[in-house]
């Protein structure tokens, strides 16, 4: 005779991990050797255990401790009541002044989107254990998927061959790329170690006529195969008509060519190339203008800033009245955000793109075994929860990472630090830069 399960959260872990990230350049600077990431876990009065990951910077973990105290004697079906916690946990007005994350590679910075970026990881761990309660899938929780495996984008990075000398570090085998030769190199190492069929370029950190020239090597390559370009915001309107016009033939779409939904308005209106964007529309209350303005053609989900898996189904409805595509963003997480991003983008009617993943980047993981990607693809897994299972051993060693003094400076993320290591003059560059 089956028992009904207890869902009574009765713990709450929270561990800030830092993870190793290779030496990657965005228009802001460069990636840190280490990346901060906060797992969460939740843990049920019948011993379930679901996990969760979100952005582990200090302000997040901030929110998360009280956020996390008021969990216990919930029920981990409770979703929609993390929204009303989240409601109640003060965000430090000195948090989001005029502030912007990662120099604005994350878009905008509200006290609401703070919640919701913790939100999403408590989400993602209640669903893990409702899913692993009840001996269901997330997908299944989410509605079913639609899909039985998800495609994802190669996401090809400028970067150097290592990290600054004198600086603690983890080697990676991908070589440098700072020219289209190094581009391509890339592209055909991704294709050939996960199969990817389709491939975004990290611009906005040389000229734009290099980066043109890139992705006109990308086309010449691999003929036919979509492409995208994303240089975060750093051109003007001009620049990115340029652009749009030397490329037109061959991007997929253009991603956040310039900064704000008024300038992506003006240049969707002649571009000639759908724009896509995680940068003017990263919030519910960014929608109306943006989509009233025509600004943009794709919005590309992060579940963690969205407020998570539901709230990214909700955006997608959305955009599918208006007309407008959806895919997912993504950022230096770990197998448990993919497994979670996957199970969502399964659910998703209108994914006609493949989502991005850092995941190839991130040589470390918290994880017994890494996801793959076959054929570009993940399989959407269909173990209860999430599917994935923790290694506390791994978690632990990062965690001792981010607890040793030597590394506490990389607590939060700053592209321009690490940048001002290889050049003391380096100030975050003006926008638009070009
Ligand atoms: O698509 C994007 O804009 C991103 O993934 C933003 C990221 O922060 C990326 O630029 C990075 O990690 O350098
Ligand atoms: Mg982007």
């Amino acid at each position: 005779m089956s028992t009904t399960p207890d869902l009574t959260i009765t713990d709450v872990r929270l561990t800030p991990i830092l993870v190793a990230d290779p030496p990657l350049l965005n228009t802001q600077g460069l990636h840190q050797p280490y990346t901060p990431r906060l797992i969460v876990e939740v843990v049920t009065a019948d011993g379930v255990t679901g996990v969760g990951e979100t952005y582990g910077d200090a302000k997040y973990l901030e929110l998360a401790r009280p956020f996390a105290d008021k969990l216990t004697g919930r029920q981990v079906s409770d979703l929609n009541g993390l929204f009303v916690i989240a409601d109640q946990v003060a965000v430090d007005d000195a948090r989001v002044d005029d502030q912007v994350d990662v120099g604005g590679l994350r878009g905008v910075q509200t006290a609401d989107k703070l919640r919701l970026s913790v939100v999403s990881g408590f989400e993602v761990a209640c669903l893990d254990a409702l899913g692993k309660a009840l001996g269901l899938p997330v997908h299944a929780l989410l509605g079913g998927k639609l899909r039985d495996s998800v495609e994802y984008s190669a996401y090809l990075f400028y970067k150097h061959a290592d990290h600054p000398e004198g600086i603690a570090s983890e080697k990676d085998d991908w070589g440098a790329a700072t020219d289209p030769a190094g581009v391509v190199a890339q592209a055909r190492l991704f294709h050939e170690r996960y199969g990817f069929e389709s491939f975004k370029l990290k611009g906005g950190c040389f000229a734009p006529d290099e980066e043109i020239a890139a992705i006109r090597a990308l086309a010449d390559a691999f003929p036919g195969k979509p492409l995208r370009l994303d240089p975060n915001g750093a051109w003007s309107v001009e620049t990115s008509l340029k652009v749009a016009d030397a490329l037109r033939d061959v991007l997929e779409y253009l991603e956040d060519p310039a900064l704000g939904t008024p300038a992506m308005a003006e240049v969707a209106a002649s571009a000639g190339v759908p724009l896509a964007t995680n940068m003017c529309v990263t919030t519910f209350a960014e929608i109306e203008e943006a989509f009233r303005s025509r600004a943009v053609q794709v919005v590309l989900s992060d579940h963690h800033y969205w407020g998570g898996l539901r709230n990214t189904q909700q955006l997608a409805a959305i955009c599918r009245t208006f007309g407008v595509g959806i895919s997912m963003h993504s950022n230096t997480h770990l197998g448990i955000s993919l497994a979670a991003m996957t199970h969502v983008a399964s659910t998703v009617p209108n994914l006609h793109h493949a989502c991005d993943s850092h995941y190839p980047w991130q040589s470390e993981d918290v994880l017994t075994e890494r996801l793959t990607f076959e054929g570009g693809r993940v399989a959407v897994p269909d173990a209860p929860g999430l599917g994935v299972e923790l290694d506390r051993d791994k978690v632990d060693a990062l965690h001792q990472r981010w607890l040793d003094p030597a590394y506490a400076h990389l607590r939060d993320r700053d592209d321009a630090a690490a940048m001002r290591v290889l050049d003391p003059d380096w100030v975050t560059p003006a926008v638009p830069r070009w």
